[in-house]
């Protein structure tokens, strides 16, 4: 009978971003009760000291690298890195190798998270055998395995007749459809936005098309099929255009989008840097714009990191070589605080939901909300604490950040999954 009593932390409120200091009694995996001066003689207390306590993150884009690409990254440090980061629930990408595709694989990655007992790790299985958009995997036996939805991130489906096959079988299972956006045809070979930078430094650029001929062409396909079509970092201003019409007649579209596209736009990039060079690229400042309106919006449904380790010799090879991606997980909400809401754009309240709230509601989680008879997923906010990002202090594998040395305030201190302390400061 496992009870822990969160003494004097401070809860969001039915309404505004006023703090309400509140006790929260945990018994076993559930919030059992939250109250003022809550006592119980069974329970471990824990002294919260005013700090911020707020439903668990859910960060539903993540590449955990394993099995197949360990030295970038394993479930292990991956959920550990979660943790720290306040993330209590992580869904992982299918780009490992081999590729999350085979019953087996989703077994593996379920084991190994389980044995890691850290953040809860949902697995999604590939769209296509071994992502080669040719052949569609067994979508009946990966959802009995345990997948949680289907992708092929890290490459778009090329194919149309392959998508809309891909939607219709998935509609009848009742999975989801989570989808890289990019027609390869159009990237040829890109390693930065088409824009002002790659013009400056003689880059191959990535135009936005690349990514919205793909939103376009499958919210078409998904209003046929009525299947949950969902964006994966979304980072063009011409894609938040098309998923807000979609959603205007109520199609059942979401989208995601990553702190850095948020943050970040080519303008920023200070030098031919592979620390900057992630898929989609960080691209125009009417880009970023309409990224943080569309997320004020409701058109962006929610926040995901793209957390995305590779190794400093990988990232060392230059701009044109070197991997795709930068990690997200420890750095992710101190970001947003710090810039969104320290910075008046949005409130506490809002930024929750876009990490919390809304990333389980929109994939029907029982995660994300404190309240009696909820999951106890809990993560504890040191507001003030104010620490500059340092790569070295990461738990996670990938030290590949644009963000060092950025002065944030916001940092986890305690984080609590399904009842259990898995980190603290
Ligand atoms: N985002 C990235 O830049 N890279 C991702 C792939 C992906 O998310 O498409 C990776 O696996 O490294
Ligand atoms: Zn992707
Ligand atoms: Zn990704």
């Amino acid at each position: 009978m496992a009870k822990i009593l969160l003494k004097n932390g401070r809860i969001l409120g039915a309404e505004g971003d006023e703090l309400l200091t509140r006790d929260i009694l945990i018994h076993e995996n559930q919030i059992e009760q939250i109250g003022e001066n809550i006592v119980d003689s069974e329970a471990a207390i824990i002294d919260l000291a005013g700090k911020f306590v707020s439903p668990g993150f859910v960060d539903l884009h993540v590449h955990l690298r394993e099995p197949g690409y360990t030295h970038k990254e394993t479930i292990e440090t991956g959920a550990n890195a979660a943790v720290r980061g306040g993330f209590t629930t992580i869904a992982c990408m299918p780009n490992t190798r081999p590729v999350i595709d085979t019953i087996e694989v989703v077994a593996e990655i379920l084991s190994k998270a389980k044995a890691a007992g850290k953040a809860r790790v949902l697995p999604l299985g590939a769209i296509t055998t071994r992502q080669l958009g040719t052949e569609h995997t067994d979508f009946e036996a990966l959802k009995e395995a345990g997948i949680f939805a289907l992708s092929d991130d890290g490459v778009g489906v090329q194919s149309s007749q392959m998508m809309r096959e891909a939607m219709r079988k998935a509609k009848k299972l009742g999975l989801p459809i989570v989808a890289h956006c990019e027609d390869d045809t159009l990237v040829k070979g890109g390693v930065v936005h088409e824009g002002t930078f790659a013009a400056k430094h003689g880059l191959t650029g990535m135009p936005s098309l690349s990514e919205s001929i793909h939103i376009g062409r499958d919210i078409l396909l998904a209003e046929d099929t009525g299947v949950h079509y969902h964006v994966c970092h979304i980072s063009a201003k011409e894609s938040v255009r098309l998923v807000r019409e979609a959603k205007s007649r109520g199609q059942q579209v979401t989208a995601e989008v990553t702190p850095h596209h948020l943050l970040l736009c080519e303008e920023d990039i200070p030098d031919v840097d592979a620390n900057w060079k992630m898929n989609p690229p960080l691209r125009a400042k009417e880009d970023r714009a309409a990224l943080i309106a569309a997320l004020l919006d409701g058109t962006i449904d929610f926040i995901a990191t793209d957390h995305a380790p590779h190794t400093e010799e990988e990232k060392a090879a230059g701009i044109e070589l070197a991997p795709f991606g930068i990690v997200g997980l420890e750095t992710a909400f101190p970001l947003l605080y710090t810039n969104l809401v320290k910075t008046g754009q949005f409130t506490l309240r809002q930024l929750v939901e876009l990490m919390s709230t809304k990333p389980a509601k929109r994939f029907n989680l029982p995660y994300g909300e404190l309240a009696v008879g909820k999951v106890a997923d809990i993560t504890v906010i040191d507001l003030e604490q104010e620490q500059a990002i340092d790569p070295k202090s990461f738990l996670s594998k990938g030290k590949n950040t644009p963000f060092v040395g950025w002065k944030t305030q916001g940092w986890p201190t305690l984080t609590i999954v399904d009842g259990k302390v898995v980190w603290k400061a």
